[in-house]
C-alpha cells in the first residue's frame, strides 16, 4: 500500500534522510524508532509532502505522491491522517468544531460533518468535552481530539509522529490505548514514529529502526529486540534488558 524508494532531503549541509526504502501493507502497523535527528519526522513529513523530498518517490495505493499537483496533493490528504507530537488543534474553536473544520473544508455538508465528528469524539471517549476549547482539556484530551480530526476522513493510512512525546508520562496511556484500539481494527495502515518500546513491542506488526537518514534494521519486534544485529538494535535491546531488570 506504501512503497517509499530512495527518499532524500537535504537541510544545507545536513543529509536528513538517506536514499530511505520502506513498505507498509494494507492494516499493518510499522513503528519506526531510532535516536533523535536520525530523520524519523522528515521521513514521515516527506509522505504527505508537508516537506518536500529532494529526491525519491512515495508510492502510495499506486500513485506517486512526489509528482501529484497541488489539487491532486490536497484529495490525497483526505486518505492520509496525520497526528503531531504537538497537537496543532485551533485554540479558539471548541472540541467538535476541530473536528468538523476539514470535513466542512472539504465540502462534506454542515449537518453531515457535525454528525461524524460527533461519533468520532465519542469514539475516543470525549463524548462530553465536545463544546470544550483546547485550553480547558488536558494535553492528553487535546491529542485525542487531534486523533479524532485525524480519523474524520477515515484515513486509509495514519501517519504518527511521537504523538506521546509532548505529553506528561500519566496521560501517555490513554493515547496509546486509542492507538492499540486502532492497530487491532486494522482498518487504517499505520505508520507510528515512537520512542514507546512497550507500545513499538505489544503493538508493531513490524519494526524499522532508523540511523543517519537510513533504515538499519527491519524486522517483527521480538526478533529485533531478542537478537538485534544493528548497533541501535544493541542499543535497543539494553535498554529493555535493564527496564526487566530494575522492574
Ligand atoms: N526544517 C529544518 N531545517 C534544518 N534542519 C532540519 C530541519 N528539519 C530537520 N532538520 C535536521 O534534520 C535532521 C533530522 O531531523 P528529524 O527531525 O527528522 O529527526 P528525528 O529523528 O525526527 O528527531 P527527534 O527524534 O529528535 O524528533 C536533524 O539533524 C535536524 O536538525
Amino acid at each position: 500500500m506504501l512503497e517509499i524508494r530512495d527518499l532524500t532531503k537535504d537541510f544545507g549541509d545536513i543529509r536528513a534522510v538517506d536514499h530511505l526504502a520502506l513498505h507498509a501493507d494494507k492494516g499493518e502497523t510499522v513503528v519506526i524508532m531510532g535516536p533523535s535527528g536520525c530523520g524519523k519526522s522528515t521521513t514521515i513529513r516527506m509522505i504527505n509532502r508537508l516537506v518536500e523530498p529532494d529526491f525519491g518517490t512515495v508510492f502510495f495505493d499506486g500513485i506517486d505522491i512526489t509528482g501529484l499537483h497541488k489539487n491532486e496533493l490536497l484529495a490525497m490528504r483526505k486518505r492520509i491522517g496525520y497526528v503531531f507530537q504537538h497537537f496543532n488543534l485551533i485554540a479558539r474553536l471548541t472540541a467538535l468544531e476541530n473536528v468538523m473544520l476539514g470535513l466542512v473544508m472539504g465540502r462534506v455538508s454542515y449537518d453531515e460533518a457535525k454528525k461524524r465528528a460527533v461519533a468520532i469524539l465519542e469514539k475516543v471517549g470525549l463524548g462530553r468535552y465536545m463544546d470544550y476549547k483546547p485550553s480547558e482539556l488536558s494535553g492528553g484530551q487535546q491529542q485525542r481530539v487531534a486523533i479524532a480530526r485525524a480519523l474524520a476522513f477515515e484515513p486509509e493510512l495514519i501517519l504518527w509522529d511521537e504523538p506521546t512525546a509532548s505529553l506528561d508520562p500519566i496521560l501517555v496511556r490513554e493515547v496509546l490505548v486509542i492507538m492499540e484500539e486502532l492497530a487491532k481494527y486494522r482498518a487504517s495502515t499505520m505508520l507510528v514514529v515512537t520512542h514507546e518500546l512497550s507500545f513499538a513491542l505489544k503493538v508493531a506488526d513490524r519494526i524499522l529502526l532508523m540511523n543517519k537518514g537510513k533504515i538499519v534494521e527491519s524486522g517483527k519486534p521480538i526478533e529485533i529486540f531478542t537478537n538485534p544485529q544493528s548497533t541501535i538494535g544493541k542499543t535497543y535491546k539494553d535498554l529493555i534488558d535493564y527496564q526487566m531488570n530494575t522492574i
